[in-house]
C-alpha cells in the first residue's frame, strides 16, 4: 500500500439523496403481522450483522413489545473473518444491549450455527410446554436473510428441503406465508412441534438520514435503483479504503476517487460497451454485488462500541418519535393509493 495515501475520514453529505424509502406491501405486512401477534409464541428478529445499529426500527420494536423474541444477527460471515477477540467483544456488547432477549449470530450455511439457534428454539418451545405446538414468527429487514434461516432451520430441524424462496433483491417473500414444521413433537406423541412463520420485509428500514440510506442500500436492504450505482460504489470504496485499500489491490492502487478504479475494473474484467467504452455503471453496480457476496472484504458497516448503543439506547428521542410518525402516516397513505387504484381498476379505469 502506498504509504502517502490517507483515506477519506468521512463520506461527503449528500443531500440529493431520498430519505424514505417505502414499499406499499411492507405498510399491509406490518399491519398483518399485529394482527397474528396473539398467536405467536416466540418472534425470531432478524438483523444484518453488519449494521446492528443502522439496522435499528423504532416502529417495529414499539408493535413487538411484551412478545417474546429471539435476536438473530444474519450474515455474520459477512461482517468479519470469525473468531477474532473483537468479534468476542462486539457480541458481549450486542448481547448486553438486547438483554433479556437471547442474542445469536448466524451465519446460514453453519449447520453450527442454525443448531444453535434451534437449541433455543427448543428451550423456548419445551418451557411452554404446550401441547398443540409452539408458533413462531420471523421477521426482519427486507434482503436480511429471513428464508435462508427458515430453509436453514427446517433442513436442520426436520431433514427437509427449501420450502421458501430467497433472493439478492429485496422484496422477494411478498406474502405472509403459511408456517412451516422446524421441529418435531417429542416421540409418541401426535401433536405439538415447533411451526415458524415467514413475513415479508416488514421491517421497513428506518432512514434518518443519508448514512443510514447509504448502508441499508450497500447491504441490499434497498432496491438498487434508489441509490445511484456510482454513488454505491463511491461509498463502498469509502468503507474498502478504511478497512484496507489492499481489498482492491488486484485493480488499481489506494484511491478515493472511484471512477479510475470503476474504469480500471471495467478494462481488467471486459466489461466494455461497443466501440469497447468500458460500462462503468455496469461495473459499479458488479463490485457492490462483489462485496455483498463477500468478495471484497469482511467488514462491519457499524462501528459497535459501548457509547454507539448507548446512543442508540431504548428511549425514543423526540425525533424518532416524529419519525415513526412520518412512516405511520406514509403507510396510511400507501394503503389509501392502492385501494383507491384497486377501485377504479374494479370500476374500468
Ligand atoms: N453470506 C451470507 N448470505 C446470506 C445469509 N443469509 C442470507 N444470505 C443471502 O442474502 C440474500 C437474501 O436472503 P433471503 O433469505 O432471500 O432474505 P429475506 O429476508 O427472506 O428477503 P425478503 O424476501 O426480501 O424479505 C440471498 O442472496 C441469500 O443467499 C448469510 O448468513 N450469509
Amino acid at each position: 500500500m502506498a504509504a502517502s495515501f490517507v483515506p477519506r475520514a468521512l463520506f461527503p453529505t449528500l443531500d440529493s439523496l431520498p430519505r424514505s424509502y417505502y414499499l406499499g406491501h411492507h405498510a399491509a405486512g406490518l399491519a398483518k403481522m399485529r394482527t397474528m401477534l396473539s398467536q405467536i409464541d416466540l418472534v425470531i428478529e432478524c438483523r444484518d450483522y453488519r449494521i446492528p445499529l443502522t439496522s435499528r426500527n423504532p416502529m417495529f420494536e414499539q408493535s413487538l413489545a411484551g412478545q417474546e423474541r429471539m435476536i438473530v444477527y444474519t450474515k455474520k460471515d459477512l461482517g468479519t473473518v470469525g473468531g477474532t477477540h473483537e468479534d468476542s467483544r462486539r457480541h458481549a456488547l450486542l448481547r448486553h444491549f438486547h438483554a433479556p432477549a437471547p442474542v445469536l449470530f448466524s451465519d446460514h450455511k453453519s449447520p453450527r450455527d442454525v443448531r444453535q439457534i434451534l437449541t433455543h428454539i427448543r428451550a423456548s418451545y419445551e418451557q411452554q410446554g404446550s401441547l398443540t405446538g409452539s408458533h413462531l414468527m420471523i421477521v426482519g429487514m427486507p434482503n436480511v436473510g429471513k428464508s435462508s434461516l427458515l430453509n436453514a432451520l427446517r433442513r436442520e430441524g426436520v431433514g427437509k428441503g427449501k420450502v421458501a424462496h430467497t433472493g439478492a433483491q429485496p422484496g422477494i417473500t411478498r406474502k405472509i406465508g403459511t408456517s412451516v414444521k422446524i421441529i418435531a413433537p417429542p416421540e409418541g406423541e401426535g401433536s405439538g412441534g415447533v411451526y415458524l412463520l415467514d413475513t415479508p420485509g416488514v421491517f421497513i428500514p428506518y432512514v434518518p438520514d443519508a448514512d443510514h440510506m447509504l448502508k441499508l442500500a450497500l447491504c441490499g436492504s434497498v432496491k438498487d435503483n434508489v441509490i445511484p450505482p456510482f454513488t454505491l460504489a463511491d461509498y463502498l470504496l469509502y468503507h474498502m479504503n478504511l478497512a484496507s485499500p489492499d481489498l482492491y489491490s488486484h485493480y488499481h492502487p489506494p484511491t478515493n476517487d472511484v471512477m479510475p478504479l470503476l474504469e480500471a475494473i471495467a478494462r481488467q474484467t471486459g466489461r466494455l460497451q461497443k466501440g469497447g467504452t468500458p460500462d462503468l455503471e455496469g461495473t459499479a453496480m458488479w463490485l457492490v454485488q462483489r462485496w455483498r457476496n463477500g468478495h471484497l472484504g469482511r467488514f462491519m458497516l457499524d462501528e459497535v462500541s459501548a457509547a454507539a448503543l448507548e446512543q442508540y439506547g431504548p428511549a425514543m428521542d423526540g425525533e424518532k418519535q416524529s419519525s415513526v410518525n412520518q412512516m405511520r402516516r406514509a403507510g396510511k397513505e400507501a394503503l389509501r393509493v392502492k385501494a383507491k387504484a384497486r377501485r377504479a381498476a374494479a370500476n374500468g379505469g
